[in-house]
């Protein structure tokens, strides 16, 4: 497959797929271990909390020896809508109550870099703020070009947008800035914050789960047309290559002709 994205596609979410994506992040946790001694993710919202929990938190779906170490883990928003932190639309709720407060004890506790609620009115100044929390990880801007994830896990919305970066948009073309802002989201709510398609590209690693019927046709147009390329997520399948893995169901990829694998193993 060469310089492609996986494709991973699985008959089951919790008996195949979950498993699979909980061995492929405790690869990449490990890796990063030995790069240097954290492991720090940007998370998205939607319909992935829910799948990661199984992969992270589900006993029966991986080996008791591989365990992740929750208390050296960062976890970022790969994209945040402007409300309250306890609000149903915010990511970091849902993510929160997926599987940030199911973590047990002995697994130790992520560092989990939220938003600023107060500015939730004013998307541009929440988003410079957000990307000085990135720079004040990562190090300066000066020295550091693009903050280095070490995985980024994505959803794919129906229209093929990923973090807040919805096809067409003018923030696609955004070349400096590493956090962004929108305030005109044609999926509500309109506020949010989002990292840029260079952040996202430069990701060590970038897993999209994707699952449900729901999702076929807009993986058909990603992964087999000259447009879906240019939809937001086919922008990441071209700009990172093998750096990308898709987590599918069946339901999913049902009729998609590129290349299909069943195991990370
Ligand atoms: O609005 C958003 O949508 C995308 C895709 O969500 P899904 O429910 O279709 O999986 C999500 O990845 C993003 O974080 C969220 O803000």
């Amino acid at each position: 497959m060469g310089k492609q994205p996986n494709l991973y596609s699985f008959e089951n979410v919790d008996t195949q797929l979950a498993p699979n994506l909980r061995k492929y992040i405790l690869e990449r946790q490990s890796e990063a271990f030995d790069r240097h001694g954290v492991f720090r993710i940007a998370t998205s919202g939607g319909s992935l909390p829910k799948t990661l929990a199984k992969a992270l938190l589900d006993p029966a779906s991986g080996s008791s020896q591989d365990k992740f170490e929750f208390g050296r883990w960062e976890v970022f928003y790969a994209d945040e809508r402007c409300v309250p932190l306890d609000h149903d639309d915010s990511n970091h709720k849902l993510v929160k109550a997926e599987w940030i407060d199911k973590i047990p004890a002995e697994l130790g506790q992520p560092k989990v870099f939220t938003i600023n609620e107060k500015l939730i009115d004013d998307p541009q100044e929440m988003a410079d703020e957000y990307e000085k929390t990135l720079v004040s990880v990562f190090a300066s801007r000066d020295s550091v070009k693009l903050p280095l994830f070490d995985l980024i896990l994505l959803g794919c919305g129906p229209d093929g947008h990923t973090c807040s970066l919805f096809p067409e948009h003018p923030l696609l073309r955004e070349t400096d800035a590493w956090v962004l802002s929108i305030k005109d989201s044609p999926k509500p709510p309109p506020g949010r914050i989002t990292l840029s398609l260079p952040v996202v590209l430069h990701g060590a690693n970038i897993a999209f789960v994707a699952t449900g019927g729901g999702k076929k046709e807009i993986l058909k147009q990603i992964f087999e047309t000259e447009a879906g390329a240019k939809l937001p997520c086919g922008l990441v399948n071209n700009g990172a290559g093998e750096r990308v893995s898709w987590f599918c169901d069946t339901a999913a990829t049902e009729g998609v002709g590129y290349p299909r694998r069943s195991s990370v193993i």
